[in-house]
């Protein structure tokens, strides 16, 4: 049994058991479970605090987890990344009141700092050679510059709408993070072979949620242009179709380059483009 942590309750916990599901992994997910496991793949789920994970992990507690990069940097920089997950993007920043002056890090010198990630805001301020007043907190640390009990802040921000509503801004960027699967450094043989068996799945998951499968008709002397601009995965797909003169053209284009691709198959002559999600892609 490979042995798998993830959040209990948090913003992690849904896309967490969302990736193992499209890896085809049924979890028997009981109400106020702390362990389940799995019908059909040798997997057990421990649901877990997400503050508590890297010393599970350290301790071979667990076999593997998955958990915010930002958590790696705080209290895991021992724990190395499998693999990057593609959810909860955020970046942790140092935030100050919104009316206040800030011209270089230097203005951080001797203030109070409130934050979760105690260890992450030390080591960037030694690394800029700046000395300030640390103090944790373990939530709303938004709030804490207007009951004036400190002049910032290090935290998440993703959309930015929890600095906006307290009157914050945002000055410095410490770190990006995603979700990652992370390993013990006690995983035994026969585990570390299930986990690359759920790597394997993982990685063709991920692959897919990158891609999507495009179908299009183009008249036949329009086909080598369209060509061109769509690689596909080894190469489009061009078949007939019942009207003389005209092909149908099957390919996979990346997510990120989605619609700049479909403006360019449009001025070289593409018609009745269809786009469909990729449930698994296995190269
Ligand atoms: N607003 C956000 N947008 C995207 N990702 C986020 C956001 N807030 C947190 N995260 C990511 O999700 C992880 C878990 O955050 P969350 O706030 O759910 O848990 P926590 O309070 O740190 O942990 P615990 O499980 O111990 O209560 C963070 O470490 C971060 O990587
Ligand atoms: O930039 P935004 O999109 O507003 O997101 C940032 C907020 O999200 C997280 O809090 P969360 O909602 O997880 O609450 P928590 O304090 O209970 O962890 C984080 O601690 C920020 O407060
Ligand atoms: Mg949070």
């Amino acid at each position: 049994m490979l042995k798998i942590a993830i959040q209990k309750s948090g913003r992690l916990n849904e896309d967490s058991l969302k990736i193992l599901k499209d890896s085809g992994i049924s979890i028997d997910n009981g109400i106020d479970q702390l362990k389940a496991s799995a019908r059909n793949f040798p997997i057990e789920v421990l649901y877990l605090r997400n503050g508590d994970i890297p010393q599970y992990l350290r301790d071979g507690v667990v076999d593997i987890a998955i958990i915010g990069e930002n958590l790696l940097v705080e209290k895991g920089q021992d724990l190395p990344i499998v693999e990057k997950l593609g959810f909860s993007k955020c970046r942790v920043c140092v935030a100050i009141p919104k009316n206040g002056v800030y011209n270089s890090i230097k203005d951080l010198e001797g203030k109070k700092i409130a934050t979760s990630y105690p260890n992450t805001v030390k080591n960037f301020l030694a690394d800029k050679g700046v000395n300030a007043d640390i103090h944790l907190i373990n939530g709303s640390v938004e709030i804490a510059p207007n009951i004036g009990l400190a002049d910032a802040i290090v935290d998440i921000v993703s959309s930015g709408s929890t600095l906006f509503k307290n009157n914050l801004k945002e000055v410095e960027e410490i770190l990006k993070s995603e979700a990652v699967l992370t390993v013990s450094p006690k995983i035994s043989k026969e585990s570390k072979e299930i986990l690359e068996k759920l790597q394997f799945r993982i990685q063709s998951v991920l692959k897919a949620r990158k891609s999507k499968y495009v179908l299009l008709n183009a008249p036949n002397d329009k086909v080598d242009n369209i060509i061109k601009i769509l690689p596909g995965m080894r190469s489009p797909t061009v078949l007939p179709l019942a009207e003389e003169g005209w092909s149908s053209i099957h390919s996979v284009i990346n997510e990120e380059t989605f619609w700049e691709v479909i403006d360019e198959l449009k001025n070289n002559g593409a018609e009745g483009i269809l786009i469909c999600p990729i449930e698994k892609m296995v190269l």
